[in-house]
């Protein structure tokens, strides 16, 4: 498999040769050829939100230079421009920006992960890094995801950029995912390392990222609509790459050009939920009941354009294209994939059995229990039923390769020291469900990957998977359960058949949660 996927373009962005023609399935042995197009429509998927595709979508320029476009609106250039930056993407971003806007960028200031640089430096990037003249200052920080001296460093040179600016200048703001921990300013007297202790504390008792973005934002200075404050009277124009299920940009990076929504009320509910209330710094106490009696209230923020410029649901879409191209009915089930990795992965299972049973002629694998099966777990999910029902009678109802895919962020219980992330931990459950289900004469092939290409802290993105798989296992002496027992999906992955399921693309330098794809081709 290495040896195949290396012949693929890198994040393809030319359009996919089709493999299939006349109707004649042009194959590998043992379903390669299915591997392949389920790679290569990964990379589609990435390729479509990568930083230079997106700011190309979201920007232009006038012919003579005078006007910037975003979307349908235009802004006047008269050296007034200037950028700021914090996430996981933005190196990438800042750079696609630098290039596009040119000389009329007079300064800018980025936070971003710790050796971000130097990673892109060394997997050959060139398009994700900065020019060596560079009028955007780079901050590096926020270790582990964690909010840190650096990163406080970062946000108070943004603040102080913010700040500066005058009614007749223009704030780019480039967000991505990581953008919390990046962008750290507490209120005092609340201290750094209370704001870490407290954010570590939720996060660890199960706190969801609403709720953790919710107390993020009322300790800060720039997050919720704090940044687009700092910025007034400048106009402000904030473009965001979503790491978040449903692109709530009031969420996404703690929402710093967004004016909050929330009260104290909200906070001290969610403290409470977890059992943090008593147990509170004074510093945090005195901040919540001052912002109680704030006379100014929330932060309003008319002068602020807030764009998302990319998005899983963005990504999904280039893969159902390119599938389209390559012969399969294809069809989008949802963005929002989110819940238990077990959970997700029978539905996986039952839908390549439901979906299965209708895209071939004989039509035998599912039996209408499996079918009732399937709506109850996808209400589980809360996948929206009526349009998933809909979706698949069109796809499959018409017979042939169909091609089912789907985006999000399940959740892993961890509970060994193993080795994997959420995706390989999928893929490989599917494996096991895929296998121990009857399917028809079908070839089926499932896919997980993180967009980010590094799934957990594994150098996968990834895995694929085809029904074969467990029984393979045993024969080269491999014990699934045990593996996933331990959460040592990377482990499994690895020694199974050597290494080839392992999905593999460097750091692509975008975010956009996890890809799933669900190949059915009829033999
Ligand atoms: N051994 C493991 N097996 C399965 N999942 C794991 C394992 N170790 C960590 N994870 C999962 O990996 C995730 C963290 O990895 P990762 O950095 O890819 O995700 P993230 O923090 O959501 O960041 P991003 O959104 O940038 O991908 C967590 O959801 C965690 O549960
Ligand atoms: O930075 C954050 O808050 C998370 O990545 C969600 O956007």
């Amino acid at each position: 498999m290495a040896a195949v996927l290396q012949v693929l373009p890198r994040l393809a962005r030319a359009p996919l040769r089709p493999l299939l023609s006349g109707g004649a399935v042009v194959r590998l042995a043992s379903g390669m050829a299915l591997a392949e197009q389920a790679q290569q429509l990964f990379e589609s998927a990435v390729g479509a939100v990568l930083p230079g595709p997106m700011l190309h979508r979201a920007l232009s320029l006038d012919p003579g230079g005078g006007q910037l476009k975003v979307r349908d609106r235009s802004f006047q250039l008269r050296q007034n421009l200037y950028l700021v930056g914090f996430g996981k993407a933005v190196l990438g971003m800042a750079a696609a920006a630098e290039e596009l806007l040119g000389q009329h960028l007079v300064q800018g200031v980025i936070s971003v992960p710790k050796g971000i640089r130097a990673a892109m430096e060394h997997a050959g990037k060139e398009e994700m890094l900065l020019k060596p003249h560079s009028r955007v200052q780079v901050f590096e920080g926020a270790e582990d995801n964690l909010p840190d001296r650096d990163a406080l460093r970062a946000a108070l040179a943004i603040r102080q950029l913010a700040e500066s600016l005058t009614a007749d200048d223009l704030l780019l703001v480039l967000i991505s995912g990581g953008g919390s921990a990046l962008l750290p300013a507490p209120i005092p007297p609340v201290t750094l390392e209370e704001k870490q202790t407290l954010t570590k504390l939720l996060a660890a008792r199960g706190a969801n990222i609403q709720e953790l973005n919710t107390i993020r934002k009322a300790l800060s200075q720039l997050k919720g609509g704090g940044l687009a404050q700092a910025a007034y009277p400048a106009q402000v124009v904030s473009l965001i790459l979503s790491d978040v299920v449903g692109d709530p940009v009031e969420v996404i990076a703690s929402g710093p050009t967004v004016a909050s929504v929330h009260n104290v009320q909200d906070c001290l509910h969610i403290l409470n939920r977890y059992g943090l209330r008593a147990a509170l710094p004074r510093s945090v106490k005195t901040v919540l009941a001052q912002a109680d009696s704030d006379p100014h209230g929330p932060h309003t923020c008319g002068h602020v354009l807030n764009v998302i410029i990319g998005s899983n649901a963005l990504a999904l879409a280039e893969a159902q294209r390119q599938a389209e191209a390559l012969g399969y009915r294809a069809v989008v089930l949802s963005a929002a994939m989110q819940g238990d990795v077990k959970s997700i992965a029978r539905f996986y299972g039952l839908l390549a059995q439901v979906a299965g049973a209708h895209v071939t002629p004989a039509g035998a694998g599912a039996s209408a229990a499996e079918d009732e099966q399937l709506w109850e777990l996808a209400t589980e999910l809360q996948l929206p039923n009526p349009q998933l029902k809909e979706a698949l009678e069109a796809v499959v109802g018409a017979g042939g390769p169909i091609c089912l895919l789907a985006g999000g962020e399940p959740t892993v219980q961890l509970q060994g020291s193993g080795k994997g992330g959420r995706n390989q931990e999928l893929a490989l459950r599917v494996g096991v469900e895929l296998g121990r289900r009857p399917l028809g004469p079908v070839d089926v092939l499932f896919l997980s990957g993180g967009t980010d290409g590094q799934d957990g802290p594994t150098e996968a993105a990834g895995a694929w998977v085809m029904p074969e798989l467990a029984s393979q296992a045993t024969a080269e002496g491999l014990d699934v359960g045990a593996f996933l027992s331990h959460n040592d999906s990377h482990t499994f992955f690895r020694c199974f058949r050597g290494g080839v399921h392992l999905l593999h693309t460097g750091l692509t330098g975008t975010n956009v949660m996890d890809a799933h794809l669900l190949f059915l081709r009829p033999r």
